[in-house]
């Protein structure tokens, strides 16, 4: 399988045009015809957008808000384009969405994170869309779940879509963050890891929630190899009608794009390529060593719970376990560690031998280790 996305599709055509990183921009809901066409002239004269966004229904979490200018607003897309020349793209929720969309000539549709996290949705929208061939755009779902963001790409290819792109928008969590929704990098890095074939976009808007945050989001993404940003743009934005908190002005993204750094995915230099190598080479002897040592805590573990066995001991000690889970991210911060790091590789290397000593005491274990990338993975 490849290693990045080489299906010849309306997204990876405009990749092979101008080269990664693509960027989508526009305001977050389309406000009036001066807002969009404002906006897209700039977006225009700058020249660093390659399709233009706007959101005309907006799914707000309580009734009330801004609901988007709902189909009125089409039409200020369509003059957009007329002038600009910029590929127009929405969100589409339900058929109905995608029939006005498509009357309106509107070049890209994607689905939002609330409506990914529906399969009915998803099929319902995969059926109104099937032998369009318009491009589509898949937000992840707002929970943690890659098998619904995979499966929701996949009704859709099923539905003969093959323009196709996956946006990650970050999660939704209880605990409290300083992102808006949480990236969860691990997702969208095993989505690609399954799916090199797609593109892979970042939403650095409504993961940071902050326009302070977008640039470092955004130059993660791009060191993670997404090919494209999706970028909240407004020409005022403290006086947005929604999301004022993470729009930036069009000139403002301009600085975002000229102080990001864009790096190669790999180089040809010979003297890049060997030391590359010798340090990989060193990494494979380090990750040996370091199974080794897993395998003698194992070996300890299981010698522990024979002995428990044979005395009737319970497995849970927990004031082994709380002197455990303090001593050792202190012991690895003064080597030089990160100590959260090692917290949370302690978690996995007790559950672990909690399973391994149930196998002992019981037979076989119930669970194994719980996957840390949420159901279906
Ligand atoms: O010390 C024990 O009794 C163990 O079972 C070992 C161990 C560990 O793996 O370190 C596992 C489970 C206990 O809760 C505490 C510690």
């Amino acid at each position: 399988m490849p290693t990045t996305p080489t299906a010849d599709t309306f997204f990876t055509r405009r990749l092979a045009q101008k080269g990664n990183p693509l960027i989508i921009a526009g305001p977050c809901s389309a406000e009036s015809e001066e807002q969009v066409l404002a906006v897209a002239r700039a977006l225009k004269a700058a020249g660093q957008a390659d399709i233009y966004r706007a959101g005309i229904w907006k799914p707000r979490t309580k009734p009330g808000g801004f609901e988007g200018r709902g189909t009125a607003a089409l039409p200020w897309l369509q003059a957009a384009r007329q002038e600009t020349g910029l590929p127009m793209a929405i969100e589409v929720a339900t058929p109905k969405h995608v029939e006005e969309a498509l009357k309106h000539g509107i070049d890209v549709l994607w689905i939002g994170a609330r409506t990914t996290v529906n399969p009915f949705a998803v099929q319902e929208l995969a059926d109104a869309l099937a032998g369009t061939g318009v491009p589509v755009m898949v937000k992840n779902p707002v929970n943690p779940d890659l098998a619904l963001w995979i499966g929701a790409i996949e009704r859709l290819e099923r539905a003969g879509i093959r323009d196709l792109a996956a946006i990650h928008r970050g999660f939704s969590t209880f605990a409290p963050s300083r992102y808006r929704n949480a990236p969860t990098w691990a997702i969208p890095i095993e989505l690609k890891t399954r799916r090199p074939d797609l593109v892979l976009l970042n939403d650095p808007s409504h993961i940071g929630g902050r326009r302070d945050l977008l640039l470092p989001i955004a130059q993660k993404a791009l060191d993670l190899d997404y090919d494209g940003l999706i970028i909240e743009t407004h020409p005022d934005p403290d006086h947005a009608l929604s999301d004022a908190a993470q729009q930036v002005t069009p000139a403002r993204l301009q600085e975002i794009l000229s102080e990001l750094k864009y790096r190669y995915r790999s180089s040809d230099n010979a003297d890049y390529r060997n030391k590359a190598e010798e340090l990989r080479q060193k990494m494979d002897e380090a990750d040996h060593e370091l199974l080794e040592v897993l395998t003698r805590r194992a070996a300890l573990t299981q010698e522990l719970a024979e002995y428990k066995k044979e005395n009737n001991v319970k497995i849970l000690q927990l004031e082994r376990w709380q002197e455990i889970f303090r001593t050792r991210p202190e012991w690895a911060a003064r080597l030089g560690l990160n100590e959260r790091f090692i917290a949370e590789l302690y978690k996995l290397i007790h559950i672990e031998s909690i399973r391994q000593q149930t196998e002992v005491l019981n037979g076989r274990a119930i669970d194994a280790v719980p996957a840390p990338l949420g159901p279906g993975l």
